[in-house]
């Protein structure tokens, strides 16, 4: 009783805001109880009904009580009980339905079985055992429906017992030596049942619940694995995953633009300003970049000081990754961070672009060697500037030349 009582507990926990643990276990387990339970009703039905020509052979002087009985009162009750079944209500209600109609079956059998005078009753009397054994293991209602429909069974049985015809104090000792042990094995039996379907139940709800909260962490690691933690930005693994996505899209080679930015003397400004200012510098940087970029954009954050970003657009992205590329550059300019070792004075960025077909991951990597060309070159003229790699310039004369051919 405790284990159960600590299991109950358990359920009587509040679920969500308007519904406890046991409601939820209630639905959970609705259609799978209700299943079961038609199905041993019915059976059980068709025992009892059958039982009528037993009757009618044991107890011939009450075979007509019997078949009215059977008939004109547990049978009407058996169809409401399956009318029942199908109404919305909880599968408790439902079992606690069943068990009445259990206890009800069990005393018409007591009421016929009362008024006949014929002997061989006594040993008949032992088959009302069988109403305790369907209460509380053939059926198994939930156990505490089980304990009080058993012993309305079990009092019903032993106090009609004694208006049975030649029912002696030996006959009931004798019925009564059967009848405890079954009562009271048949009621464990049921109590184990209730007990373990209920720890299985809340070992599967903590199960599921260790379940979601592993994805969910899984979730926030997978994200966090393509998060550059200083800047929030993509990191390279985030782009590797974007790049094999849009290659493993099906179609045309998209055209796209890779824009590379470098922070200009960085070495120098952390070596003037310290880690820490430069760091920073970094995420100011990672801010103008996002600013100027669009939704489709993917900024990443490629090295140290290096960000890179994947310009995808249907419309002549050459054009366009030009016109970001100055954005970006003119912003971080804009934002005048000082930079006192420096020509310029304040925090300035040079730029590499290439933009092309992609088709194949090797090919990104193509763009963006010419790309980091194109930065380099950048650095050589002076810094502080953008620059085109002729890949790009030489890709979109190709394309201009297939479309005039189409044409
Ligand atoms: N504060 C900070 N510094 C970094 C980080 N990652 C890389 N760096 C520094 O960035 C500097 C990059 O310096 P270099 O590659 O020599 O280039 P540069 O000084 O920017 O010179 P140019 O690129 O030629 O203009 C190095 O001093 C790195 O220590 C970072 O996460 N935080």
């Amino acid at each position: 009783m405790h284990r159960l009582s600590y299991y109950y507990q358990q359920l009587s926990q509040p679920a969500d805001e308007t519904s406890s643990v046991r409601d939820q276990y209630d639905r959970d387990r609705h259609d799978e109880r209700l299943h079961s339970l038609k199905r041993v009703c019915g059976w059980l039905a068709l025992f009892y009904f059958t039982y009528t020509l037993v009757d009618i052979y044991l107890i011939p002087d009450v075979s007509m009580r019997s078949f009215a009985l059977r008939f004109g009162l547990v049978g009407p009750s058996t169809l409401l009980l399956f009318a029942y079944f199908k109404r919305p209500v909880s599968i408790r209600r439902k079992e606690l339905a069943a068990v009445c109609q259990g206890c009800l079956g069990a005393l018409v059998w007591c009421m016929i079985l009362i008024s006949t005078q014929t002997p061989d009753v006594l040993n008949y009397y032992y088959a009302g055992l069988v109403f305790i054994l369907v209460l509380t293991i053939v059926a198994t209602p939930p156990f505490e429906q089980s304990l009080y429909g058993t012993l309305l069974v079990f009092a019903a049985l032993y106090t009609t017992i004694w208006f049975l015809p030649g029912a002696t104090m030996h006959y009931v000792l004798l019925h009564l030596s059967v009848g405890i042990p079954v009562t009271l094995l048949s009621l464990m039996a049921n109590y184990r049942f209730s007990a373990e379907s209920l720890r299985l139940y809340l070992e599967k709800l903590s199960v599921d619940q260790l379940r979601r909260e592993l994805a969910q962490r899984n979730r926030e690691l997978e994200k966090l694995s393509l998060i550059d933690p200083l800047t929030g930005l993509a990191n390279r693994r985030a782009l590797t995953n974007r790049i094999s996505q849009l290659t493993d899209q099906a179609g045309a080679p998209s055209e796209m633009a890779v824009v590379i930015i470098d922070v200009d003397h960085f070495k120098a400004f952390n070596d003037f300003y310290g880690h820490s200012e430069g760091d920073n510098c970094l995420c100011a940087v990672a801010g103008a970049i996002r600013t100027a970029c669009g939704t489709n954009d993917l900024i990443c954050r490629y090295g140290g000081e290096e960000f890179l970003v994947l310009h995808i657009t249907p419309f002549s992205p050459a054009a366009n990754a030009r016109a970001l590329a100055e954005s970006i550059r003119g912003r971080i300019d804009c934002l005048a961070m000082p930079h006192q070792p420096t020509q310029k004075g304040h925090v300035t960025v040079s730029v590499g672009v290439c933009s092309g077909l992609l088709s194949d991951a090797s090919q990104l990597n193509t763009l963006i060697e010419h790309a980091d060309e194109a930065l380099y070159q950048a650095k050589r003229k002076g810094r502080n500037r953008v620059e085109e790699s002729a890949y790009s310039i030489l890709m979109t004369t190709q394309n201009l030349r297939a479309a005039t051919c189409k044409e």
